[in-house]
């Protein structure tokens, strides 16, 4: 077995990757509370995958339900090195159609609901968030992904779970941004604070509301552009497989907690510290 570790977080239409070899479902225990669900563990091309659907199984869980802090805790306990999501995207310029791929490179984050640090009171760190994905890892999915795929594009999370009005969505729009959802923020912060390097991957489902002549957004769209895609986000998986280098080389993410703590050791708390564990184990347990 190399020595990657790929979670994949699937999102709206993605609840499990079939073509993971020994698959078992396991239920891992955090102290931040409930994951999405269980994790599918196996393994593809000799890398080991850990698959979470963001939305649990049947999609029970709305984005601001989400336990952002349990879902990359219990990744990164189960020994996960990096980090791939896999999310329904919608288009907030002309030229990312449903069906396109994009490995966004940028966020913006208007969520307002959420739980977004396991760092507070008794532990206070701040993370660099300035290239909030993992190049190393974007290019990879990138090139998994196939031609005509869109390197780059800010996404933009919004609260939801309500669509936004035509008035956001141009707001939106004329900051430049490419393309919106309602779950890439706090996750990708959250995966930054744990130290995984993480990449996001939008699979393109419709043009939201500002398209002029066109629907507003519906989730039965989302869902059919989805299901007529679904095959190509389990292939892009199966291909990012295949081209894992054989050794993972460190990334500067791996240890991006060294620069970030600030509260004194006499100061912390020990209640704190003991939830961090798995996410922050390396620089705390000295
Ligand atoms: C299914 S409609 C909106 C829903 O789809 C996206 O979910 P995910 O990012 O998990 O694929 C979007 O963010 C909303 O949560
Ligand atoms: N238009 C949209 N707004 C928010 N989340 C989405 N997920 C897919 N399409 C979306």
């Amino acid at each position: 077995m190399s020595d990657w570790t790929i979670g994949i977080i699937g999102g709206s239409g993605l609840y499990a990757v079939d073509a993971l070899e020994g698959a078992t479902w396991t239920r891992v225990e955090s102290p931040w509370g409930e994951p999405s669900d269980e994790l599918l563990s196996g393994t593809i091309a000799g890398h080991r995958f850990v698959f979470l659907p963001r939305h649990g199984r049947g999609h029970r869980l709305s984005p601001s339900d989400l336990n952002n802090r349990a879902n990359i805790d219990v990744l990164k306990r189960a020994g996960c090195t990096d980090v791939l999501a896999i999310s329904a995207v919608g288009s907030l310029q002309e030229g990312y159609a449903p069906g396109d791929f994009v490995v966004v490179d940028q966020f913006v984050d208007r969520t307002f609901a959420r739980a977004k640090s396991f760092f507070g009171t008794g532990l206070v760190a701040h993370v660099s968030m300035a290239d909030p994905v993992c190049p190393r890892l974007s290019a990879l999915a990138a090139d998994a992904a196939g031609p005509g795929t869109h390197r780059g594009g800010t996404y933009l999370a919004m609260e939801g779970p309500q669509f936004s009005t035509r008035a956001e969505s141009e707001l939106y729009r004329s900051w430049g941004c490419a393309v919106i959802g309602m779950t890439g923020m706090p996750e990708a912060k959250l995966a930054r604070e744990a130290e995984l390097p993480y990449a996001l991957v939008g699979m393109v489902t419709d043009y939201d509301c500002w398209r002029v002549g066109e629907a507003p957004v519906e989730v039965s769209a989302i869902l059919g552009v989805m299901h007529a895609n679904a095959a190509r986000a389990r292939e892009l998986v199966i291909r990012l497989a295949h081209a894992l280098p054989p050794e993972r080389v460190a990334s500067p993410i791996d240890t991006c907690l060294d620069w970030a703590l600030i509260t004194a050791p006499e100061a912390r708390d020990p209640a704190l510290i003991a939830k961090l564990d798995a996410v922050a184990g390396r620089v705390l347990s000295a």
